[in-house]
């Protein structure tokens, strides 16, 4: 099945990740259908964000959110934009997947984390070799 992904990654909150945010993309698009975000996988964007306004940007990005069928979302890097992304979708009742990654030393938000009685948000620890097979498992039980 195809299905629409909005996948969610640092951009103002810093571009440590990024490399692993294209490795993400490029297997959701191989696999699973299209990434609406693409764009948040490029190294061409920094940490300034897009040459766009901020307004369009927003509305761009919700509008995307409500279109898709998922949200993909790696926290590892605290991300102000990321964080409200999956408030948002909580919101809207859209299959959720989180994941962070304890190596990094970081500690993740009690709002991401605790969230464990959200029913269709799903957080993920894992180590980046593994981000492929949690990915997989992920859409496997979500295209049941
Ligand atoms: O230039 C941008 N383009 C864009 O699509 N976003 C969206 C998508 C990302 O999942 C998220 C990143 O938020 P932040 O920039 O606060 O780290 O916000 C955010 C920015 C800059 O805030």
């Amino acid at each position: 099945m195809s299905m629409k992904i909005y996948f969610a990654g640092s951009i103002r909150g810093g571009r440590d990740d990024a490399q692993l945010y294209y490795k993400i993309v490029k297997h959701l698009q191989d696999k699973f259908g299209q990434v609406l975000t693409e764009h948040v996988a490029s190294l061409d964007v920094k940490e300034s964000g897009e040459q766009m306004d901020s307004v369009e940007i927003h509305d761009r990005d919700m509008a995307w959110l409500t279109d898709a069928n998922v949200l993909v979302a790696e926290v590892t890097q605290p991300s102000l934009g990321v964080g409200y992304e999956i408030g948002r979708a909580v919101e809207m009742k859209k299959p959720i997947l989180c994941l962070f990654r304890p190596s990094s030393g970081k500690h993740l938000s009690a709002m991401i984390g605790g969230a464990v009685n959200i029913p269709n948000m799903t957080v993920k620890y894992y180590e980046e070799a593994e981000v492929i097979n949690v990915i997989n498992e992920y859409f496997a039980a979500l295209q049941k």
